[in-house]
């Protein structure tokens, strides 16, 4: 009989009486596992090796993991501190004992709340007691660790390490605790069959084979007579995380698609605005908070000149007089200088003051629709669900009588594309519409119901000095919500920014 040469090698290192595995023999015949795997299911596929696959949960130890097994625990390390204070007696007060067990930062946190849960001893108002009887270095976690340790020093290929005499239980904790990493290890391990030892008891020769055609074998016309080594596909091969647009980015082209099958045309305009289109137009005092360093990103650039006189003079009027026979107005100072200064926008209904006043060459003709899936700029603190630079989805609607139930109805319609059928209203106050409605949705993971977008039906006071004088509804929803809502992320920030998890962003799928 005749085999490629790698696969003779895998025969001959295979035993008819014990089962021996991948890496095994990978470091016997100095070849990589995943070509011993090929190898491997090839002689299976004729008979000469049974393979057989097994599941364990392998434990890898993280850094902090490694630095506790060098340092102990911070729990320990309180216990010992505590200890040598004389807290076995009478309690003694914590800043002394964290003090004395140098623990510093996330250390302290970490410290008291495993120390009261393993029975090390009692914090109360600020004093530490400690059970003598209870011996730190008995500690299950503080053993398995140092264990996962010596196994992972052991483990050359550094993938894991099977552990079979360590509790279920201790090792859920260690991985919720982010001092081991927990996964799934399929280990393949080969017998020979009978088939196997007879063709080895005869004698099997080396094939040439041929893994690569090279530009030599083309050349020479040689490739017409090599033996080439057979594809397979079931061999363990390294992961390639290939080029893929972002999930958000998906989302937002998605989105637009959604709202251009509704109708809409897109908004385009500049990130770094003037006040005039971000804020004056919308009837929103030049004192209002948003309007501070509080809240916005001001920029050290010249102010914008290039705004109509005529609209500046019927938005300032606006402000100070009111607009149409009810309005009253602020009756506030109004300054065009402030109006002409350039900030980073904190939403998109720039652009929609810039599209309504005809200035940036829309049609107004009713009925007309409009959207813009744009970036926007808030100081903001960040959080859960609040990011400094978000997207959000803005939109107008302009035609003759308007009402709620349009305005409720598009949105129905727009989350239906999404799969979300529960959207809720809640009334709300905006000074440039009336009446105003935030939205909310149903996280998937959690249940809870978050903000996802703000509307309303624009007041006279800003589409009349726009020169609109049919009903416009409009709206401003957050892109990064919505994908909360389709790909179940609890966190804004695992959807992008440094903390995303990359795993989390190369399989997330866009739901539509
Ligand atoms: N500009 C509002 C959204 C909005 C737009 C248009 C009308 C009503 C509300 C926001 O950022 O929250």
């Amino acid at each position: 009989m005749r085999l490629p040469e790698r696969q003779l090698a895998v025969l001959e290192a295979a035993s008819a009486t014990d089962e021996r595995t991948i890496d095994q023999i990978a470091a016997e015949t100095g070849l990589k596992p995943e070509t011993v795997t090929g190898a491997a299911f090839d002689l299976r596929d004729e008979d000469l090796l049974d393979v057989t696959e097994t599941s364990v949960e392998a434990a890898e130890i993280t850094d902090e993991g490694s630095a506790y097994v060098a340092d102990g625990l911070p729990e320990t390390r309180l216990h010992r501190a505590a200890a040598d204070a004389g807290a076995a007696d009478d309690p003694v007060s914590m800043g002394e004992v964290i003090g004395r067990a140098d623990l510093a930062g996330p250390e302290v946190d970490i410290a008291l709340a495993n120390f009261p849960r393993k029975g090390f001893g009692t914090v109360d108002s600020g004093e530490l007691t400690i059970d003598a009887s209870v011996d730190p270095d008995d500690d299950p976690e503080a053993t398995a660790l140092a264990a996962i340790q010596n196994a992972s020093d052991a483990d050359d290929a550094g993938d894991g390490d099977v552990l079979t005499d360590v509790d279920d239980e201790v090792l859920d904790r260690l991985a919720s605790r982010g001092l081991v990493e927990l996964a799934e290890r399929t280990t393949r391990s080969v017998t020979l069959t009978d088939a196997g030892v007879t063709a080895l008891m005869e004698g099997v020769e080396v094939a040439e084979t041929v893994a690569q055609v090279t530009p030599e074998l083309l050349a020479s016309g040689e490739w017409r007579d090599v033996e080439f080594t057979e594809y397979d596909v079931e061999a363990d091969a390294p992961d390639v995380g290939g080029g893929r647009k972002h999930v958000l980015r998906r989302t937002a082209d998605r989105v637009k698609d959604v709202l251009v099958g509704m109708g809409f045309q897109e908004m385009e305009g500049p990130h770094a605005d003037s006040d005039f289109w971000i804020n004056d137009c919308l009837f929103m005092p030049q004192d209002h908070p948003a309007r501070t360093h509080w809240d916005r990103f001001a920029l050290d650039v010249p102010p914008m000149d290039d705004i109509p006189k005529t609209l500046i003079d019927r938005v300032e009027s606006a402000h100070r007089e009111g607009y149409g026979d009810d309005g009253d107005g602020y009756h506030s100072p109004w300054s065009e200088a402030f109006a002409r200064e350039v900030a980073l926008r904190g939403h998109t209904t720039s652009l929609s003051m810039r599209y309504l006043s005809g200035y940036a060459g829309a049609e107004l003709e009713p009925p007309q629709r409009y959207f813009s899936v744009e970036k926007v700029y808030r100081n903001d603190t960040l959080d859960p669900t609040h990011l400094l630079e978000f997207f959000q989805i803005e939109g107008w609607v302009m035609a003759e009588d308007l009402s709620v139930r349009d305005l409720m109805g598009t949105f129905e319609e727009f989350y239906r594309q999404f799969g979300i059928t529960d959207v809720r209203f809640k009334p709300h106050y905006n000074p440039y519409t009336e009446p105003s409605f935030e939205l909310f949705g149903k996280h998937p993971e959690t249940g809870e119901e978050i903000e996802i977008g703000n509307s309303g039906i624009f007041r006279e006071e800003v589409t009349g000095p726009l020169g609109v004088d049919c009903d416009v509804m409009a709206w401003g929803l957050a892109l990064e919500r919505l994908a909360m809502l389709t790909t179940g992320a609890e966190d804004i920030r695992d959807l992008h920014g440094t903390l995303a998890d990359i795993e989390f962003l190369r399989n997330a799928e866009v739901s539509y």
